[in-house]
């Protein structure tokens, strides 16, 4: 049986609401309707969705969880490669990297950076077509990574759709998936209780959640996502800097760090790494480092990339902290 106009018009106002609700939930941390509204909405789109299965569209809130494990995931060739950061370690290295950048634009005296946490993750390449996701791709070795779209899709703070009147044609979109301290603790107690083997760390228990093949077990994980990387191939007006890029993200429908900071030396930069030593404590999810970009994305044109990071950005990293050894009880004969 076709749907009428009438539910046709009936499952779009469910799907903005349920999109809208779960967006203000997972993204602003600022719920707009009680669980109980929610569930009641999702059901009445379920049923409706099941009636009229012509009216289910890939950005649906039902179509999150797919209930076909995959058998394996392909190879995917990033179109444009994830690189590394290079790491430093102190101030006086930082300071070198300032110093070799800006041997190579002697010229550029007005610059900016960008100071942004880093999240203690596994990085994602999301690919949007019109405004759609269509892929995710895991960092694999930085040029080839695999294909853990139905993965993806299970993350609540990844929209299924960009929020924009007239989407680009294609969107990348890079970020950290990662996983909250106390969802990473939860897993390991229910790891523990049944006998697996526990997670060394958030950081391999999300790598780990995102290659599990039944995305059933992924969307139980709850992993979250901070983008941080935006293009826009071939589009007449790109974002010229990573804070126009970063704002950008934001409106799409993204969860952008809001811990970042525009600094106009590096002295500002040292200001804002010892801040986050100490705030970061109090952070629900891992950082291991800050990272700074040179913001005007011409000067990043300008100065390129080696063979394995962009020169015009590093990671200033935090002492790795001794892991909490479980110091067994040691019985000392007495
Ligand atoms: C800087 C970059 C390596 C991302 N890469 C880019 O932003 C980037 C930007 C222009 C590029 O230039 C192009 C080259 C060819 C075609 C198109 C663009 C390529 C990559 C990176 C890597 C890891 C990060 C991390 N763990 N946390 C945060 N907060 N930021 C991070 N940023």
């Amino acid at each position: 049986m076709t749907a009428t106009p009438e539910i046709q018009q009936k499952v779009v106002q469910l799907k903005q609401q349920l999109i809208q609700a779960g967006y203000a939930y997972y993204v602003l941390d600022n719920p707009i309707m009680e669980d109980a509204v929610y569930d009641q909405l999702y059901r009445q789109l379920q049923d409706l969705e099941t009636q009229y299965p012509e009216l289910i569209t890939p950005d649906s809130p039902t179509q999150r969880v797919g209930d076909q494990p995959a058998s394996q995931f392909t190879s995917v060739k990033h179109n444009i490669p994830l690189y590394s950061l290079e790491n430093a370690f102190n101030q006086q290295e930082l300071a070198k990297w300032q110093e070799r950048w800006q041997r190579q634009a002697p010229d550029v005296q007005d610059f900016a950076y960008v100071c942004e946490l880093k999240i203690d993750g596994s990085a994602l390449a999301l690919t949007y077509e019109n405004g759609i996701l269509v892929r995710g791709v895991t960092r694999g070795d930085g040029v080839t990574g695999e294909d853990i779209t139905q993965n993806i899709r299970t993350i609540r703070t990844i929209p299924l759709r960009l929020n924009l009147d007239n989407p680009p044609s294609i969107v990348e979109v890079r970020g950290e998936a990662f996983l909250p301290i106390a969802v990473f603790e939860k897993i390991n107690q229910e790891r523990e209780q049944s006998g697996e083997a526990l997670f060394a760390n958030p950081r391999n228990a999300a790598a780990g959640t995102l290659r599990q093949l039944d995305a059933k077990v992924v969307d139980k994980r709850k992993l979250n996502f901070f983008a941080y990387t935006l293009h826009l191939p071939n589009h007449p007006n790109h974002p010229t800097s990573q804070w126009e890029s970063l704002e950008l993200l934001q409106k799409m429908g993204f969860r952008v760090n809001p811990n970042r900071k525009l600094c106009k030396s590096l002295a500002e930069v040292e200001e804002y790494y010892q801040e986050w030593d100490t705030a970061r404590r109090n952070l629900s999810y891992l950082t291991d480092g800050v990272v700074v970009k040179l913001n005007s994305y011409s000067l990043q044109q300008r100065l390129g990339f080696t063979q394995k990071f962009p020169r015009w950005a590093i990671a200033l990293k935090y002492p790795a902290e001794e892991a909490p050894t479980i110091v067994k009880d040691i019985i000392v004969n007495v």
